[in-house]
């Protein structure tokens, strides 16, 4: 990863996450004002001022993100699949959709998911519509007849190869392999094939600036399944890992507000616990941690080592024996107080 923090720019953009009680209740407020706003334009009265739209999910770039995010593009843009693979809460998510917002193409999302099969992401025939035509050319012959037309209905798959756009097909790996078969001639030929369809409608020729960013967790995760060959052929593999300690800080810092130097605590002690328990413990607890901080810690002069051991065992149980109170959660807590 970057290594030069004092080269390192920083961007961020979208808003913190606004932590204390009385903006959160500012933002009840603002629901009712959006609700009295649009209730006032549907009776024609004065409009009401309707409030600001809530911001985006902060985005940092740094060096580090940089770096990463021009070889995600440079593949788009080579035409090339991108799977992007990395430890849960490692930023591959935020990263992707970055990648795919700067194309400035539509984007189109997919959860990966056992359910998930070809017509989850292609498409099917939605129950047919009936129609009635009446003849009554003839005096006193009603001839009706019954006619009944399928229905297709277009899935996120179909819609990103016909529009161009970029298919963000998040932890695809939860998906049953056999869902992914489509992906093969698409991926290679450029054609989608749509079971199910007849003639002219079987296949989509896909659209020259479709393009595809797949993201997994690692194979041995829980919940996933080894994909294919033929489909990893087929595309390109982007390893990332935890981010370093100062970009990891900047990505805290952007959700939350907390005095720098406990945002630095947090994170110098995430990184410690990354290392030390065999449970993963991604940049997503440190900004939970970072959260729960901004509410518990009423104190001026930093964090007690006993409230931070509390706030972080509690983001990391339920990753042990399903957070159930028990051993393991107790084990965990003392592992937790011997780092901080
Ligand atoms: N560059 C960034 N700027 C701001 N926040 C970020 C950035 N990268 C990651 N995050 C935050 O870190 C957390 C984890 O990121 P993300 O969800 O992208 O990880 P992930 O690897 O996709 O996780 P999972 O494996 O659970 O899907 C999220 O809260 C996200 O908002």
């Amino acid at each position: 990863m970057a290594d030069d923090s004092s080269s390192r720019k920083r961007k961020v953009r979208g808003t913190k996450i606004r932590t204390d009680r009385a903006q959160k209740s500012g933002r009840k407020a603002e629901k009712e004002l959006r609700r009295k706003a649009a209730a006032s334009e549907r009776n024609g009265d004065t409009p009401l001022s309707a409030p600001e739209e809530v911001a985006p999910e902060p985005f940092v770039e740094t060096d580090e993100i940089d770096s990463i995010r021009n070889r995600i593009q440079g593949w788009l843009e080579a035409e090339q699949p991108v799977h992007l693979i990395g430890p849960t809460g490692c930023g591959k998510t935020s990263l992707a959709l970055s990648a795919a917002a700067e194309r400035g193409r539509p984007v189109v999302w997919l959860n990966g998911d056992e359910a998930v099969d070809t017509a989850a992401l292609v498409g099917a025939h939605a129950g047919g519509e009936r129609y009635e035509e009446r003849d009554q050319f003839v005096g006193g012959v009603d001839k009706r007849t019954q006619i009944v037309r399928e229905r297709w209905v277009d899935n996120p798959l179909s819609v990103a190869v016909r529009e161009g756009a970029t298919l963000v097909y998040n932890e695809f790996s939860r998906s049953d392999p056999a869902a992914h078969n489509v992906l093969l001639s698409l991926f290679e030929e450029g054609v989608l094939e749509r079971p199910g369809k007849r003639g002219d409608d079987r296949t989509i020729d896909v659209h020259p600036e479709f393009r595809a960013i797949l993201t997994s967790n690692d194979i041995e995760y829980a919940g996933v399944h080894q994909q294919q060959d033929a489909l990893l052929d087929r595309v390109v593999g982007v390893h990332i890992d935890y981010y370093d300690a100062e970009t990891e800080r900047e990505i805290v810092d952007a959700h939350v507000e907390l005095p720098s130097d406990q945002i630095d605590e947090v994170v110098s002690t995430t990184q410690q616990l990354r290392d030390e328990l065999d449970i993963v413990v991604g940049t997503r607890a440190a900004i939970t941690t970072a959260k729960g901080l901004s509410v518990f810690n009423t104190s001026d002069n930093g964090i007690a080592d006993e409230l931070l051991a509390d706030v972080f065992t509690d983001v990391l149980a339920p990753k042990v024996s399903g957070g159930r109170e028990g051993d393991d959660v107790t084990e965990l807590k003392d592992r937790i107080s011997e780092t901080v």
